[in-house]
């Protein structure tokens, strides 16, 4: 487990990230969203030590991490980082010496690497000479290649076609469960939706919600959805109902409590026919666009 502890950096006088506290636990995928700007990069950079922090840590397992630990981590940078004019294969097995691997188990980790990502034919040519989808793809390569005990992905699934999306949350997949924690940022709410266990959300440098998406659903506002005959106008009407929407014989509301909820219910029933009165199960991208406006 990856702690992230009261983190603090600051550019002159922004502060880009303020007293940022959450977990990423082992095994588990964790998706950090935020619009640009929100500080999930220089996290990310503090967490790897290639950023100084001005305040808080990061611990391991509840101790302080060292330069051992980050050792085993996988980190992909938002700047990317291999060399464009190398041929791509003797790259990755360079790198995986780097992480103290031998060269032939570097040389066969990589090549099954560039296979998941349809990209085994492709070892001998220059890394430039790839779309930059590709490119992408052999950048993730380079993240996994040393079997990392954390992950730390910046935008990993930016410039990724729907089949190297695929690949890749297979790949992530995999390392989840081995118990490695996985820490990836993006923009795009559907993949958090469908693969993260854990959401971080940040707003200007300060966390504005954490934890597994059971739990954020838990504290979500409590919609229902109201369908019934005839029309549902007369719900704005009601005390203890926050109207979201209503078209016709469709509303959707937020209710005070279980007590609204039911006094509508019967109401309806009163008026006419109830075609429909059930909880809406908010997605994590719902959930991050509430707690992000
Ligand atoms: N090296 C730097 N020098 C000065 N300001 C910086 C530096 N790096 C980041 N910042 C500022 O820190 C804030 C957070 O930036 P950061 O890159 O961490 O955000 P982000 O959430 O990763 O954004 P994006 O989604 O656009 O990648 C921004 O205001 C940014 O301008």
């Amino acid at each position: 487990m990856l702690q992230v502890q009261n983190l603090t950096r600051r550019f002159g006088e922004n502060t880009a990230v303020d007293n940022v506290s959450f977990a990423i636990p082992s095994g588990q995928m964790t998706g950090f969203v935020g619009a640009n700007g929100a500080g999930k990069t220089t996290t990310m950079r503090m967490i790897m030590g290639v950023l100084t922090s001005h305040g808080g840590e990061v611990l391991v397992d509840g101790r302080p991490i060292t330069a051992d630990d980050r050792s085993t981590f996988g980190y992909m940078p938002e700047e990317r980082g291999l060399y464009p004019k190398q041929p791509i294969l003797d790259q990755l097995v360079y790198l995986g010496q780097l992480h103290r691997m031998t060269a032939s188990d570097a040389r066969s980790q990589a090549q099954d690497l560039l296979d998941r990502f349809q990209l085994g034919g492709r070892g001998k040519d220059k890394l430039e000479s790839l779309s930059l989808g590709n490119q992408q793809r052999v950048q993730i390569a380079a993240s996994l290649l040393h079997r990392p005990t954390v992950l730390i992905l910046d935008e990993p699934f930016s410039g990724l076609d729907p089949v190297a999306v695929d690949s890749m949350v297979e790949l992530l997949r995999d390392r989840t469960a081995d118990g490695v924690p996985v820490l990836f940022s993006s923009h795009q709410l559907d993949l958090v939706d469908r693969l993260c266990d854990n959401l971080v959300v940040l707003r200007q440098g300060r966390l504005v919600a954490s934890g597994s998406g059971d739990d954020l659903r838990a504290k979500a506002p409590r919609r229902h959805r109201l369908s019934v005959d005839p029309d549902a106008g007369w719900v704005r009407e009601e005390a203890g109902v926050r109207v979201i929407d209503v078209a016709g014989q469709d509303a959707v509301v937020e209710f005070d409590d279980d007590d609204a909820a039911q006094r509508v219910l019967a109401s309806a029933l009163t008026r006419g026919s109830v075609h429909e009165f059930s909880r809406i199960r908010p997605s994590l991208s719902e959930i991050y666009r509430e707690v992000s406006q």
